[in-house]
């Protein structure tokens, strides 16, 4: 069983810092991740100083929470934002055309400012989340899927990348130039008729760790309101998986139309579809419902229908939860070929682009795209 919550930030709690508290209690800990026996989160510092002075706190931390009986990996990152507590937030530098193998020259990532509640974002009319508990179920795939078919169906659509800790969307939609910006506002990218931004564009490939830390919750606030989103019909956010600070920062920064789930038929995907329904339950955020992927195969050489990950758990979790059952997408190797050479399979033709296709028409009739 993974380690708890509760239980991680117990033994952050026992962590002195200089100056008086602890790690929790001097609010210090961010992002933080538990996945199976792997805990993950951000120790964050107001200056390269405090850092240094936070050094053997962080030390602590690791041992403690590395003594804990299921923790298999603890990963910290300390970071330090670029300006200090309070201060305006950067300028965003941008070159164009540069190719991913340079490094980035971009500034983004900054501590959230306040503000009251969730805001809209300029010229979005609704915003999705697409989430899954666990992690590696297609929930990319999916988002990236269904912006292209609403998009084929006419609507104006963009995909948010949040997944901070593998931003899969710029290779599964084909983009690799790099955001421009005019002043503070940068410009996103289009692919296949869908507008896309992504923490990955900002990035080199593989990099993602060097910039956790330091774009968390200030830059998820960035990309909602300094991307130059134009007038969206929907803006699909590709979350991370689980139920962590990316999901909570979004769904308090952003008014949030609903969450939709992705999951595969697996008890095991099922268990944690469950806690992130109960944490968008948690936050407010209506569950619109829940999507099947990896559902039937079909051997493309004999025809036989085979049920790799079972069939219909998704379908049957909904009703038990009464929540709407959006549709299911097969299993199909063409989706991962698709995926990987950047252009989605729903921009083709066959049953997986019909399945998305009913996809998206489903969520239009229904009133969200
Ligand atoms: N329906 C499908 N048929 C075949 N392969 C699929 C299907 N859906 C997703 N995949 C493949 O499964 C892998 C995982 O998918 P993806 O990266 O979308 O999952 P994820 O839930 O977003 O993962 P992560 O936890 O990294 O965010 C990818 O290689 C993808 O191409």
């Amino acid at each position: 069983m993974a380690t708890s919550r509760e239980r991680v930030l117990e033994e952050l709690a026992k962590v002195a810092v200089p100056g008086g508290g602890n790690l929790v209690s001097a609010d210090l800990v961010r992002a933080l991740a538990i996945e199976g026996g792997v805990i993950r989160f951000v120790i964050e510092v107001a200056d390269a100083a405090q850092a240094r002075a936070l050094a053997s706190a962080e030390a602590e931390a690791q041992r403690l929470l590395t003594a804990l009986p299921e923790v298999e990996r603890v990963q910290i990152v300390m970071t330090a934002p670029a300006a200090p507590r309070g201060s305006a937030p950067p300028q965003v530098k941008a070159q164009s055309g540069a190719g991913r193998e340079a490094p980035p020259n971009l500034t983004i990532g900054r501590h959230p400012t306040p503000q009251d509640g969730p805001a809209s974002v300029a010229g979005v009319a609704r915003i999705l989340a697409i989430g899954s508990g666990k992690g590696g179920v297609g929930k990319s795939t999916v988002t990236s899927n269904l912006a292209v078919a609403l998009a084929r169906a006419g609507r104006k659509v963009g995909i948010l990348d949040a997944d901070i800790y593998g931003p899969s969307q710029p290779r599964m939609l084909g983009v690799t130039g790099k955001p421009t910006s005019e002043g503070d506002v940068i410009q996103p990218l289009h692919a296949h008729g869908v507008t896309v931004m992504s923490l990955g564009l900002l990035m080199k490939e593989g990099e993602a760790v060097v910039w956790r830390g330091p774009m968390l919750m200030g830059a998820l606030q960035q990309m909602l309101t300094q991307v130059n989103w134009g007038q969206l019909d929907v803006l699909l956010v590709d979350l991370p998986p689980g139920t962590g600070d990316v999901q909570l920062s979004l769904c308090q920064k952003a008014k949030v139309t609903g969450a939709i789930i992705v999951s595969t038929p697996q008890d095991v995907a099922l268990i944690d579809a469950r806690r992130a329904i109960d944490m968008f339950n948690k936050l407010k955020t209506p569950v619109l419902g829940l999507i099947e992927n990896m559902s039937t195969y079909v051997c493309p050489n004999c025809g036989h229908e085979a049920h790799l990950f079972g069939h219909g758990g998704v379908a049957t979790e909904a009703r038990q939860l009464d929540l709407p059952f959006l549709g299911e997408i097969p299993l199909q190797l063409e989706v991962r070929l698709a995926g990987d050479a950047g252009v989605p399979v729903a921009a083709g033709e066959g049953a997986v682009a019909d399945a998305y296709a009913r996809l998206a028409e489903r969520l239009i009739g229904g009133g969200m795209a």
